[in-house]
């Protein structure tokens, strides 16, 4: 049995309907049951939130069941943003995935693990035009893996199957589809609903995974959030991982590129979105440009592993089977060591600083920022390390006040968060105003309780997201 606290997210539906009627309140004055977006165990059941998602259908708001599996317990709230907000016409989006629990004998719930997903994963590849997609792709489809894999190619104003990939047809793709009357993320995002749809109706259990390449010039984002966003998708079909592909001869160039104000450079969306980067082609230059584009990339994007090839040529595992978009798998990306190594460089070149200082008790507060001190109001990374517990209502408050207001800037945030009263960590990420948040595991009688919260995003500054977030500590 699954639960979640649907006195939250009902008032959540609550507020958000006064917010309709008063659209330009602030949220400072959203009372905090406005985001539920960490939240106690409770005792509803995922009976209670299937009859809540018919009967809100109709209205602004609807929740629905990630799967027909009766242990699902996924649900998403969908927002008509015009309803609190002026800026925005699209749709947001937040998931609330509770843990599954069981009853004991006692009667009490025992927490089990976030329940498996066992939708069909898929990879979006992704570059700069040359960066070497194709290449990767056909790596993928040619290597021993015994995964049968769909692809979605989108060639932007080709007329055929990519040269190159026909060896690969022949050989290892269980089905290749081209979308080529436009891009991806802009004219043809409903072709790509419609094909993943057309995929899962005819051919599922065919295949075990769709690679999607995307054009070199392709923006990640709104092909993330067709993940989240379509129906048609959602319940089949999960996001797995963004593979970006960097050019390790012109990525500078094209990094350099001053774009007209309002117009993103694609080459730092695809970096940003990542979560693994394989900086291609190092066979056309040396080691020293190499290392100084590594740390530029590190600076727009430290969520994401990093590895330097030629040819495309990676261990599979490192592309297929990412799960960047689970919330169990969180721990392995903000995890202390991936944050002191990025630290670390960031110290070096990007003059980041860590402080340790100790509380009224003595106890030493490991308590970390990386951020560089550019002027530089492009995409960084930012981190917040800091021991402690966190009070809800204050975190609900200064997340779901972030979401309101920053979440074009945000790109891709993930956290683990202590919070008081909340045996279990909390765990969540984020794509712009995509929240998903879980319990997930208790902390452990010695663990020390530490939060890591990981933002991507523009025009990110760390001290206020780091003032923030400390001000929502007990
Ligand atoms: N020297 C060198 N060439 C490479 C490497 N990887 C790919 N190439 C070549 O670079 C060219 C472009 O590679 P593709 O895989 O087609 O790149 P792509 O990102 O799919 O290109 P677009 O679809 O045009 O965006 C091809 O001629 C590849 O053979 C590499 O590591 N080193």
């Amino acid at each position: 049995m699954a639960m979640i606290s649907m006195d939250i997210a009902t008032t959540f539906v609550g507020i958000l309907k006064r917010q309709a009627i008063t659209s330009s309140s602030s949220s400072a004055k959203i009372p905090t049951t406005a985001f539920p977006l960490l939240w106690k165990r409770n005792t509803t059941s995922v009976r209670s939130i299937r009859s809540l998602s018919s009967s809100t259908t109709t209205t602004t708001s609807s929740f629905r069941t990630t799967s027909s599996s009766s242990s699902s317990s996924c649900f998403s709230i969908q927002l008509n943003a015009l309803k609190y907000s002026k800026r925005r016409t699209s749709i947001r989006k937040f998931t609330v995935a509770a843990t599954t629990t069981t009853q004991s004998e006692d009667g009490s719930d025992v927490l089990t693990q976030i329940p498996p997903d066992d939708r069909i994963p898929a990879t979006i590849i992704t570059g700069f035009l040359g960066s070497g997609k194709t290449t990767l792709l056909n790596h993928i489809l040619t290597a021993d893996h015994g995964k049968r894999i769909a692809v979605i190619e989108n060639e932007f104003g080709e007329v055929d199957i990519d040269g190159s990939l026909v060896a690969a047809k022949t050989t290892g793709a269980e089905d290749i589809v081209m979308l080529n009357n436009g891009c991806l993320c802009c004219t043809v995002r409903g072709d790509l609903v419609r094909m993943i749809a057309e995929l899962v109706n005819k051919k599922k259990g065919k295949f075990d995974h769709i690679v999607i390449e995307t054009t070199g010039l392709a923006n990640p984002a709104p092909i993330i959030q067709t993940f989240y966003a379509e129906d048609q998708v959602f319940n089949d079909v999960k996001l797995d991982g963004v593979v970006t592909l960097v050019d390790a001869k012109h990525a500078n160039f094209h990094l350099d590129e001053v774009k007209p104000k309002g117009v993103v450079n694609e080459a730092i969306e695809q970096i940003a979105y990542a979560d693994r980067i394989i900086v291609n082609k190092t066979d056309l230059v040396g080691e020293a440009e190499i290392d100084s584009l590594v740390q530029r990339i590190k600076s727009i994007n430290k969520m994401a592993n990093l590895t330097r090839t030629k040819f495309g040529n990676v261990n599979l595992d490192y592309v297929l089977g990412v799960g960047g978009f689970d919330l169990e798998r969180i721990e392995s990306v903000i995890s202390d060591e991936n944050l002191k190594e990025d630290h670390d460089h960031n110290h070096d070149h990007d003059h980041g600083h860590d402080h340790h200082h100790h509380d009224k008790h003595g106890h030493e507060h490991e308590h970390s920022h990386a951020h560089d001190h550019t002027h530089d109001p492009g995409v960084t990374s930012v981190s917040i390390v800091c021991e402690g517990s966190l009070d809800l209502e204050k975190a609900n408050m200064w997340l779901g006040t972030l979401l309101l207001e920053r979440s074009d800037d945000i790109y891709r945030m993930k956290g683990l968060l202590s919070v008081e009263g909340m045996n279990e960590r909390f765990v969540f990420q984020g794509v712009h105003d995509i929240f998903q948040g879980s319990p997930d595991r208790p902390w452990g009688p010695e663990e020390s309780r530490i939060n890591k919260i990981v933002f991507i995003g523009k025009n990110l500054d760390a001290e206020t997201l780091e003032k923030g977030f400390k001000e929502c500590l007990l």
